[in-house]
């Protein structure tokens, strides 16, 4: 069953649309980047996308109750601050929510996706730390593995790397190729390039709010894309694994 379907997902603010008709699907086992430069309408989109902002067109996520686009997708935005001094892991607990009733004590299964959401983003050793002690990446972590534990179809994440040191980067989006692999759909707002090219089986380009390209990161990596989006110049070379973008350059 398709993870997420757009239809013409459009959104207005005053007379301008930020997202102007974006029609996309994606299905399990597919981790999609969503790339654009700043202003593009990211964020906006995965937004709309969840029914938390009003848009017109159609989202498959926001016709549902909560509780059901709670199972079927984790939501991590792009504001990472930890608010409460409570231990990591009692924060991570919180993802289970939308698979607990009230009152009902964890399961063995939630207690596995806990300790593998810990599991996969290092934290396991963190986990009776008080998570406003922690640093704003540690803390980016953390919720990354509240979103994980969530064990959703599909996971949207904004951003999800900004803040984070260069290994967590790559692992966090290494974790989410896995994801992906295991049969779940991610959909994630990057900027780094690199990033998205290596990790991503797909991209998707915004541009003043259009989605002005769609496919695998080779095809759609090419300097010219880079030139008319970006306003970079750059090479693209071509390795085992993915482009690699070498920026010589930025445009006027
Ligand atoms: N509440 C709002 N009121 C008016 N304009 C808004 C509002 N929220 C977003 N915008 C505008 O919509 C456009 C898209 O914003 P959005 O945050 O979706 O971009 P983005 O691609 O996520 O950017 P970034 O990479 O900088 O995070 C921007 O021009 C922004 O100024």
């Amino acid at each position: 069953m398709t993870a997420l379907r757009l239809d013409a997902l459009t959104v207005h603010r005053g007379a301008c649309p930020v997202v102007d008709h974006v029609s996309l699907g994606i299905e399990p086992g597919e981790c999609v980047g969503l790339i654009g430069p700043n202003g593009a309408g990211k964020t906006t989109l995965l937004r709309a996308a969840l029914g938390l902002i009003p848009a017109t067109g159609s989202s498959s996520l926001a016709t549902m109750s909560p509780r059901g686009r709670a199972a079927a997708a984790a939501w991590l935005p792009q504001a990472r601050e930890i608010a409460w001094p409570v231990a990591v892991e009692r924060l991570v607990t919180l993802g289970r929510l939308p698979h607990l009733r009230p009152g009902t004590r964890l399961r063995a299964e939630d207690r596995a996706a806990i300790d593998g959401a810990l599991g996969r983003m290092g934290l396991t050793a963190f986990a009776g730390r008080r998570a406003t002690d922690l640093s704003g990446g540690e803390q980016a972590r953390v919720l990354i593995a509240r979103a994980l534990a969530q064990e959703a179809p599909l996971l949207l994440a904004d951003e999800p790397v900004a803040g984070l040191d260069p290994a967590a980067q790559f692992a966090t989006l290494e974790t989410f190729a896995a994801l992906a692999a295991e049969g779940r759909a991610v959909f994630v707002s990057l900027h780094d390039l690199t990033l998205a090219a290596r990790h991503c089986s797909r991209v998707v380009v915004l541009d003043a709010g259009r989605m002005v390209a769609d496919g695998p990161p080779s095809d759609v990596l090419t300097p010219d894309l880079l030139a008319q989006v970006f306003r970079l110049r750059a090479r693209v070379h071509r390795t085992e694994n993915a482009p690699l973008i070498e920026t010589t350059g930025v445009l006027e």
